[in-house]
């Protein structure tokens, strides 16, 4: 699938912009700090709802706008898939008297082809992979952030899975706020029924996707990352936060879920066990031990985890072969490519990665990648892409970039 156009009003530094492209590959350059991050950022948060780099939507409306009565952002995404074109819009309205950036409540209001729509909706129109510097971090980063990246993967593929990790979180936050009640006041932890029942139910399917998910990029994952490497072998080893092999004569998950065809009702009923069992200590503690909310993905190179003890540059192939394995699931599942987008990923990638990393994009329909140097290009390539060079939220097509004859 590609990105047909984008346009834009009053989102970060882009006080107006209206940009038409082309499946292919397209270069993005300019200075620090004049717009690319922000470009890429648009782009995928108007096809998943949501931004790379920011939890705070108010961060995304220009700060010129906040001098208007109604501030606002609007991004607008045409992409055409095999079966036909699909437009995406995503509109920030900030409420309140007077409203600033500090203390603004927003309204989303994001509509499908014209029609409004819940933003979990956006989830499987389009189907984006971001390839950015910070990438990095989340291997070795605490496991909320590789969570994140699951969900916002499969997600991508599922809008019912993320329906289900929403309505997962609600239960999860309620239970935990009966929890704290308990400890603190007492009472019959009896109540505790419902909200078990709603956390088995919500949370034993999450855990079926993402062990799912992750089986399948693992093994592209284990081939790239071979590739990029010379030879070592990349292990995605997902660690569910429910062990069923702990409690009492259960089997392991990857049997359970294997080996009996995907038993998401025999997973639930082990859920309740488990956070029967952890009750007392529950209530105690006053938050849930057990379920997906403490899921994690490790890296594995050769039998060591190098979110433990790998170099940065161990750090950095392992995410570079998990997102073009990601970009080979989705489009395995699309049965299209998807959208690569890479943030100024190949300065820090040498020679032989680089060249890698260049086929897969021209393998793409269309990737948009962004750079402060086209020289770090081989001259061939930059005559092949398209070319835009962004200065203070202005793009333009730059046939000539500086440097490039
Ligand atoms: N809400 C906003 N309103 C207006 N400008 C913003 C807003 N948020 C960020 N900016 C500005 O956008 C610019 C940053 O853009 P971006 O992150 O896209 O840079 P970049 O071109 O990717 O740079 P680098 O090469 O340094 O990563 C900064 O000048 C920043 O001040």
């Amino acid at each position: 699938m590609w990105l047909r156009s984008l346009s834009l009003t009053q989102f970060r530094n882009y006080a107006r912009l209206e940009w038409r492209l082309e499946p292919r590959v397209i270069m993005v350059y300019g200075g620090n700090a004049q717009g690319k991050t922000n470009l890429l950022e648009a782009i995928a948060y108007a096809a998943t709802g949501h931004s790379f780099r920011t939890g705070s939507d108010r961060e995304l409306i220009h700060w010129a706008a906040w001098r208007d009565p109604m501030p606002f952002a609007r991004v607008i995404a045409e992409f055409v898939r095999q079966d036909g074109p699909v437009r995406l819009e995503i509109a920030l309205v900030a409420e309140g008297g007077t409203p600033s950036p500090e203390t603004a409540s927003l309204r989303k209001q994001v509509r499908i082809n014209g029609v409004p729509h819940r933003a979990l909706d956006l989830f499987g129109q389009a189907a984006v992979v971001v390839f950015a510097p910070q990438d990095v971090e989340v291997v070795g980063g605490p496991p909320a952030e590789r969570r994140r990246l699951m969900d916002l993967l499969i997600a991508q593929t599922s809008p019912a899975f993320a329906r289900t990790l929403a309505a997962y979180q609600r239960a999860l936050a309620q239970r935990n706020a009966l929890l704290r009640r308990l400890q603190e006041e007492g009472g019959d932890p009896g109540q505790l029924d419902l909200w078990d029942e709603s956390v088995a139910r919500y949370g034993a399917p999450l855990m079926g996707q993402r062990a799912r998910a992750l089986h399948a990029i693992a093994g592209y994952a284990e081939e790239i990352h071979r590739t990029l490497s010379g030879g070592e072998p990349l292990m995605l080893r997902y660690i569910p936060g429910l062990d069923p092999a702990q409690v009492e004569g259960q089997m392991a998950l990857d049997t359970l879920l294997w080996g009996q065809g995907w038993a998401e009702a025999e997973l639930a009923e082990i859920f309740r066990k488990a956070l029967l069992r952890e009750r007392a200590a529950d209530i105690r503690r006053g938050s849930t031990r057990v379920g997906p909310h403490r899921d994690d993905l490790r890296f594995i190179v050769d039998g060591v985890d190098i979110g433990l003890y790998g170099s940065r540059g161990q750090q950095r192939t392992a995410i570079l072969a998990f997102k073009l394995a990601a970009a080979r699931w989705l489009a395995s599942v699309f049965r299209e490519s998807p959208l690569l987008l890479l943030d100024e990923v190949m300065a820090e990638l040498d020679e032989e990665r680089r060249r890698y990393l260049l086929r897969a994009l021209e393998d793409a329909e269309q990737a948009i990648l962004t750079t402060t140097d086209p020289m770090l290009f081989a001259p061939d390539f930059r005559e092949r892409v398209r070319r835009f060079h962004v200065q203070a939220g202005f793009l333009r097509e730059d046939p000539d970039p500086p440097g490039i004859g």
